[in-house]
């Protein structure tokens, strides 16, 4: 319900044309091809269907009468009685053999049933070809046997389901048994693999980073861009020049050689400026920092750390670990994670006939949890970090916390990264006043904060399940243990770490947590390429990219030993919001990869607006952009300013992403990074006002009291989740706090411009 709501609303946004209509139900036919030619349509259904059945995808085209069958086998045998041919119809299909040899041609008991009733009636309202009509003579007058009927049914099958002439074809291309042969390169190498497996704060990292800093070359791969930006600092500053590479940026190791340390990192993007220096036009490092996604699998290196490995079991996520650890060129590969995830790694060496050398670490400081939760705010002490799983509890606790005269640095995940670094600086720093933070998980993964107490607010979080859903659940025990060991991390100011509950009453969850093992990792992700798409697409020309997708989620081997398809809602999100937009295929899978929140309809908007823009074949410059974000952007007042700040930097970070994918038509990538500059300044400052920031929202909802109303729904509709998709979207969209009054009346204005063009090219479209 949630995951739906929340699409209807993106697309509301986003798609002006018929909003509420999800695109798929409007461009949900397939066709398939055959030798160059279309030969038929399948009409897909809507988007529920069952999963565990890839045939629920399809139903049966309805069959045209051939012409030339005009009735000539009657001529020849005479006249078929109506009950005599439903008869043996039925018969033939009640026949056991007759649904091991359908399922045989790729037709389960669901296909075969829909084939068999359009086979029948077919049958029974039109002339029979002759052939057909003689065998069926045959049977009635017992010189024939009702198998006979077999080719019959099979040719009007295909007829029905066009796909069953390419599915051999199909399920080739979605073969993804053996993804370990999918690297040739790094086959042909004899790498060394070494786990570091232990808990958190245990030396992991450190060890692995050890061989890295001395390797002649290296690459680190890790799950955060905190992290990656981490050790490309620890990197330079030992003196091992190295490049820092996530999906938005690139950074050269010479710009760290400018200055001296991590807190004058904004120091060291201006002079990058003034410089006139551009990372990609300067020789890489032989050291590189990346985000995992982007590791490069045709570079060599002799030392490549893959962090956080048991992350290789995330629903999201974990294909992009599997791509490293089977197509990695090294000759060492250092994973450091879970004990948990040691089994399944040495299962998949197995498969690459490589060895597994396991080394086994102990935490390095001490971890206690306290007998008692801090109940309330009044207990705050330095040094404390609460942990909070939405973006409301950190606002309010902040501001309580601040209430009380205690300056708090605050680090969630949508805030740009110069910010989050400023924060964990302010907080880190000794001889800064700011001595608590709150934050949420977004501190969760092999960060080292000068934290003592780790305070979990709550123990709930909106998790995904397998089909892709949000839902809420108490954290894992994993993520339970990676937060709490934030707390005394080994040679930060605090030796021994601590942690505790804020309710009372979630004390006795937390201790059981706590009191675990993480869950061991049984599979490993995958996910789809391009060319896997484009060769489906190949064969199903007409189908929507998202239509592909979940025809190859349902199509596809997977050795489920050892692996999983990872799920793939966020790429179908963004495939059916852009579907009505004509695209090439490759440049539609690249922008359906697009790491977006699709929970921002302004992010949403304009990514749709972006995507028109290149389909139009028109570059996306600085002055484009501008116009799209209404740049300049004044400081924030309130707290939905400042959400909305963020979501404009998101935007920012879009167009550097998309930049490195497509540069001709992103080419303002130095001017757009200085937007970002600015950007992440202002935010910065929002950030440092938090407080007043909250003072000036409850002041607007005071004077305004629609908007009070509005917010009160919006607690109303917290606790009743399922009433969202009743009332008006608009005022659920401004109560859910994702856009601002203002930006509903420019939106509406917006919708009003742009519906009539809009309208006549989708006419025009329709007329081709
Ligand atoms: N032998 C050591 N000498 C000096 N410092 C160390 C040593 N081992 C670890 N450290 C420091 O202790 C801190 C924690 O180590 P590290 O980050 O490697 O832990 P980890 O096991 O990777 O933790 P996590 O599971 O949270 O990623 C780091 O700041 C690291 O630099
Ligand atoms: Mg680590």
């Amino acid at each position: 319900m949630y995951k739906g709501f929340t699409r209807i609303l993106a697309l509301y946004c986003a798609d002006k044309v018929q909003p509420c209509v999800p695109p798929i139900l409007r461009s949900n036919v397939l066709c398939t091809r055959k030798g160059g030619h279309n030969i038929g349509y399948i009409f897909l259904r809507g988007k529920k269907y069952d999963r565990g059945n890839p045939a629920a995808l399809f139903v049966p085209i309805p069959v045209k009468p051939n012409p030339d069958d005009i009735n000539v086998g009657e001529e020849f045998t005479g006249r078929i009685k109506k009950q005599d041919l439903l008869k043996i119809l039925n018969k033939f299909y009640q026949k056991p053999e007759i649904r091991e040899l359908a399922a045989n041609n790729g037709l389960d008991d669901q296909l075969l049933h829909q084939a068999f009733l359009s086979f029948r009636r077919h049958c029974l309202e039109h002339d029979l070809p002759p052939d057909l009509h003689i065998t069926i003579s045959d049977i009635i007058q017992g010189a024939g046997h009702v198998d006979d009927l077999f080719p019959y049914f099979l040719r009007h099958a295909r007829l029905a389901f066009p796909h069953l002439d390419c599915l051999d074809d199909l399920k080739k291309i979605s073969d993804l048994r053996t993804p370990a042969s999918w690297y040739p390169e790094a086959r042909g190498l004899n790498r060394k693999i070494v786990f570091h497996a232990g808990p958190t704060n245990s030396g992991k990292t450190y060890h692995a980073m050890e061989k890295f800093l001395k390797a002649k070359s290296g690459v680190y791969c890790g799950p955060l861009k905190l992290l990656a930006t981490e050790i490309y600092h620890k990197s330079n500053k030992h003196g091992t020049p190295c490049d820092l590479i996530t999906g938005e940026e690139r950074r050269h190791a010479s710009l760290y050689a400018t200055v001296a340390s991590a807190e004058e990192l904004e120091v060291a993007t201006s002079q990058e400026r003034l410089l006139g220096l551009d990372a990609s036009e300067l020789t890489p490092s032989s050291h590189v920092a990346c985000t995992v996604e982007m590791t490069s699998l045709s570079n060599t290196y002799e030392v490549a750390i893959i962090d956080e490995i048991q992350m290789i079991g995330d629903r999201g996520r974990g294909w992009a670990w599997t791509r490293a650890i089977l197509g990695l060129q090294a000759d060492e590969i250092h994973l450091c994670g879970e004990p948990g995830a040691i089994h399944l790694i040495e299962e998949i060496c197995n498969t690459t006939g490589e060895e597994l050398e396991v080394r086994t670490y102990k935490r390095l400081t001490e971890l206690k949890i306290e007998d008692s939760a801090l109940g309330t705010l009044d207990n705050v002490k330095p040094g404390d970090c609460i942990v909070c799983f939405n973006k409301n509890d950190i606002y309010s606790v902040s501001r309580a916390i601040e209430q009380r005269g205690q300056e708090v640095a605050v680090i969630y995940g949508s805030l740009p990264p110069g910010t989050k670094l400023a924060q964990a600086n302010k907080f880190n720093d000794p001889n800064s006043s700011c001595k608590v933070m709150v934050a949420t998980d977004a501190i969760g993964l092999g960060i080292n904060l000068s934290i003592r107490r780790i305070i979990f607010f709550s123990l709930i979080k909106p998790v995904v399940n397998e089909d892709g859903d949000k839902e809420m659940d108490i954290i894992s025990v994993s993520q339970a243990l990676q937060i709490a060991g934030r707390a005394g991390r080994y040679g930060s100011a605090w030796e021994t770490g601590y942690v505790t509950t804020f309710r009372p009453e979630d004390l006795a969850t937390l201790k059981t947590l706590m009191s675990n093992l993480p869950e061991p990792v049984s599979q490993a992700g995958l996910h789809p390429t391009a060319e896997q798409m484009e060769l489906y697409a190949y064969h199903l020309p007409h189908a929507s990219l998202s239509s592909l997708m979940d025809i190859f989620v349902h199509l596809c081997t997977v050795d489920d030993s050892l692996y999983f398809m990872c799920n793939t809602e966020a790429f179908k999100f963004l495939a059916e919001m852009i579907q009505h937009v004509p695209l090439p295929l490759r440049a539609r899978y690249v922008f359906c990869c697009a790491p977006i929140n699709n929970k921002l309809p302004f992010v949403c908007a304009t990514f749709l607006k972006m995507v028109r823009q290149y389909s139009r074949n028109e570059p996306l410059t600085k002055n484009w952009l501008g116009n799209a974000v209404d740049w300049p952007l004044p400081a924030p007042k309130t707290i939905m300013d400042l959400v909305h700040l963020e979501s404009v930097f998101d935007v920012l970070e879009l167009y550097l992403w998309l930049s490195y994918r497509f540069p001709d038509m992103f080419p303002d990538v130095k001017l757009v990074r200085d937007m970002e500059t600015e950007l992440d300044a202002i935010i910065q400052q929002g950030i440092f006002q938090i407080t007043r920031l909250l003072r000036n929202s409850e002041q607007v909802l005071r004077d305004d009291p629609s908007m009070a109303a509005m917010n009160n729904k919006r607690h109303t509709r917290a606790l009743k989740s399922s009433d969202e998709s009743k009332g008006k979207l608009s005022d659920l969209l401004v109560a859910r706090g994702l856009i601002t009054p203002q930006m509903l009346k420019k939106l509406q204005q917006e919708l009003t411009v742009e519906k009539k063009p809009e309208r006549s090219r989708n006419n025009r479209n329709r007329r081709k």
